[in-house]
């Protein structure tokens, strides 16, 4: 006889087009994911002698971010960068950069090289032209992105019905990043569009806890991706994508 949740955790599978790949606990879940990340990148680093991860912000990845500082990787031809930032400068405590400074950029992967989104402009979006610049110096499609889901349905700072996520969100634009001023969140965003982060080879959705399992059955059961953006990854069978959870 299966708990209710277990009964979730089956639908949820059933319904996803993409693997899920749930785990006991959340050490086994950054374990099997720094292997997943690292054997990307080295592949890449094989094929290329350069790779680029993409990070996330938010609580869930760190442990993760911890783990695979250590890993040992040529982390000097890997590039890092974010799938969003908050619009605030790298020493506030909501900064993304700081996050992934303190965090990732750590041990052996304190050699790779970091490009941020934040940039010295007066507001966000005299902003967006130098961080778009940055962005196409970075060899494409990504090797690796990692995405974070809030229970709002928003991914990176793909937030739920705002201003930008019509272009966000649209196969057809040719935007690398754009602004976002969350109506739930505090700061306005830069995020990468949907296409440029769903292009990447491996795309990865990684949440922890129960809440978010409901929330991925919540987007699984509806189709409109203007009020649950992860839903646009969710919906296209095309995207190498994957989600990790645990408990
Ligand atoms: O910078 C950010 O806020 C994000 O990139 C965001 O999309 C995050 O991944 C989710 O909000 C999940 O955050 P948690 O991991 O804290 O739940």
């Amino acid at each position: 006889m299966k708990t209710p949740f277990e009964q979730v955790l089956t639908d949820v599978t059933a319904k996803l087009q993409h693997p899920l790949l749930s785990f006991s606990d959340s050490e086994k879940l950054v374990i099997a994911l720094t292997d997943t990340i690292s054997d990307t990148l080295q592949m890449s680093l094989n094929a290329r002698n350069q790779a680029t991860l993409v990070v996330s912000g938010g609580s869930t990845p760190i442990p993760l971010f911890k783990k695979l500082a250590a890993y040992d990787l040529n982390w000097a031809n890997v590039n890092v960068t974010l799938a969003d930032e908050r619009w605030v400068d790298e020493n506030h405590d909501d900064s993304n950069t700081q996050l992934v400074k303190t965090q990732l950029l750590q041990k052996r992967a304190s050699a790779a090289r970091f490009i941020g989104l934040k940039t010295p402009a007066v507001d966000i979006d005299s902003g967006l032209d130098s961080c778009s610049t940055a962005l196409k110096q970075l060899p494409q499609p990504f090797d690796v992105v990692i995405l974070g889901m809030g229970n709002d349905g928003h991914t990176a700072s793909l937030f739920p019905n705002t201003t930008t996520l019509k272009e966000g969100l649209s196969p057809a634009t040719d935007k690398l990043c754009l602004s976002c001023q969350p109506p739930t969140a505090p700061h306005q965003r830069i995020t990468l569009t949907y296409p440029l982060l769903s292009s990447a080879k491996q795309v990865i959705l990684h949440i922890a806890g129960e809440d978010k399992l409901l929330t991925l059955q919540k987007a699984l059961a509806a189709k409109n991706q203007a009020d649950m953006p992860i839903r646009a990854f969710l919906q296209d069978p095309s995207i190498n994508f994957v989600v990790y959870w645990s408990p």
